[in-house]
């Protein structure tokens, strides 16, 4: 399977790149990562009735759990990665912790904008639990608005369509290793804004996915993106709501179990996922061990409203717990040039000492209902 590191024979200027990227990170602890995709305005519906306004798109739950969980050095203020992102002059969240310290790009349309009609039944367990329409759209990323320099990571996280295709294949020329939210790549829009989705294999993304590392996908996304397909281009990781999640790559596959939690509002949860996977490898973890911090950053997003907000004796425990069970800081998954994907033998491990991160969690929040719970928005 081709991995972050293999590049077409054609394709010198992305090798050049990989390159350039090599000698600039070699002992150099910084991995700096590029997202990609746009902060939106989340509008929660029940019932007819509006029952949260919230900071939405991917941008900003990603951006919150890298922030919580990538290593960093001593001396680095913020986590070390850019966000590309674009919303209009109405944006209500310029001051939120994400967007006011990466700011986006200010355009003249709207912030796009989301209303997440929840059912008002109780959902089962793999039904979708919201619907979605898309109420306004923000201009799309072009890859001209990319930063001209290399990165060693990249995370495509489009909402609303935004990430072109030709911004991806820049992406992909500027990171070593890009990871993609199949729901930028699968999105379609009806008349009224109304989220569908279309097969991968019809999209212009298709071609590039050789050149993607991991592409993530929810159950519900899953069969537009051929799992059978793609897992011999790149790696496939489904998740599952409660059930946590699967990867699956050339050659193998991997489940890997969930954390327990209290969903109060599912909005964000893969999109916390990503990012909590994408820190495990940071960490040096192997893709089917990385995962297990992609679950347990999914857990804590669907218990609570929003954008989380995570304790700091969470987030330290966290950290002590991914110093113990990594050996190396500076991930050779990411920075190397070959993926790992097997569960390793401190999986079991890292498991139960996250568990009881989890189980702090939430006391925390059962002790302190002020910490972003603000009630249950996906059940009756
Ligand atoms: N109720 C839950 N309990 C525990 N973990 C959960 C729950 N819901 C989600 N998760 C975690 O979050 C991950 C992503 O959730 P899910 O599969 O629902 O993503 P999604 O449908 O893309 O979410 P969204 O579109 O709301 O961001 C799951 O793989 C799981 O690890
Ligand atoms: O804020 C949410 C979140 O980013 C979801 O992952 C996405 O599916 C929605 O479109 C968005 O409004």
């Amino acid at each position: 399977m081709p991995l972050a590191a293999e590049v077409p024979d054609d394709a010198h200027e992305e090798r050049e790149n990989q390159q350039l990227l090599l000698s600039k990170t070699k002992g150099g602890p910084a991995l700096e990562g590029l997202l990609v995709g746009s902060y939106c305005h989340d509008v929660l519906i029940r019932g007819g009735r509006v029952v949260g306004e919230t900071l939405g798109g991917a941008a900003a739950f990603v951006s919150n759990v890298l922030d919580a969980a990538s290593p960093r050095e001593e001396e680095q203020e913020a986590a070390p990665f850019v966000v590309v992102s674009k919303v209009g002059h109405d944006f209500a969240y310029a001051s939120a912790p994400a967007p006011a310290q990466r700011p986006s790009l200010l355009c003249a349309s709207p912030t796009t904008s989301f209303h997440a009609q929840f059912s008002d039944t109780a959902a089962s367990a793999h039904a979708p639990d919201r619907e979605l329409r898309r109420v306004r759209a923000c201009d799309p990323i072009y890859p001209a608005d990319l930063p001209d320099r290399r990165f060693a990571y990249g995370l495509a996280v489009g909402v609303a369509g935004e990430v072109l295709p030709e911004t991806l294949e820049r992406m992909i020329r500027l990171c070593r290793a890009v990871l993609v939210d199949a729901q930028a790549l699968i999105r379609a829009f009806d008349g009224d804004g109304s989220v569908g989705h279309v097969a991968l294999e019809d999209t212009p993304y298709a071609r590039l996915l050789p050149r993607v590392a991991f592409l993530k996908a929810s159950s519900e996304e899953a069969p537009y993106v051929g799992v059978e397909t793609a897992r011999r281009q790149c790696c496939v990781i489904v998740t599952d709501g409660r059930d946590g999640c699967r990867l699956y790559w050339d050659g193998g596959e991997a489940r890997v179990a969930p954390f327990p939690a209290v969903q109060v509002d599912p909005t964000g949860a893969g999109d916390s996922f990503l990012a909590g996977f994408t820190a495990g490898l940071l960490w040096g973890l192997s893709a089917t061990d990385a995962a297990l911090l992609g679950n347990f950053f999914g857990a804590a997003a669907v218990s609570q409203v929003g954008v989380p907000t995570f304790h700091p004796k969470m987030l330290q425990a966290v950290k002590e717990i991914l110093e113990e069970k990594t050996t190396k800081r500076s991930s050779p998954f990411i920075n190397g040039t070959t993926f790992t994907f097997e569960r390793s033998n401190v999986h079991d491990e890292l498991h139960a000492a996250l568990q009881e991160a989890a189980r702090l969690m939430s006391e925390q929040q059962q002790a302190d209902p002020a910490n972003g719970n603000g009630g249950d928005i996906c059940s009756t």
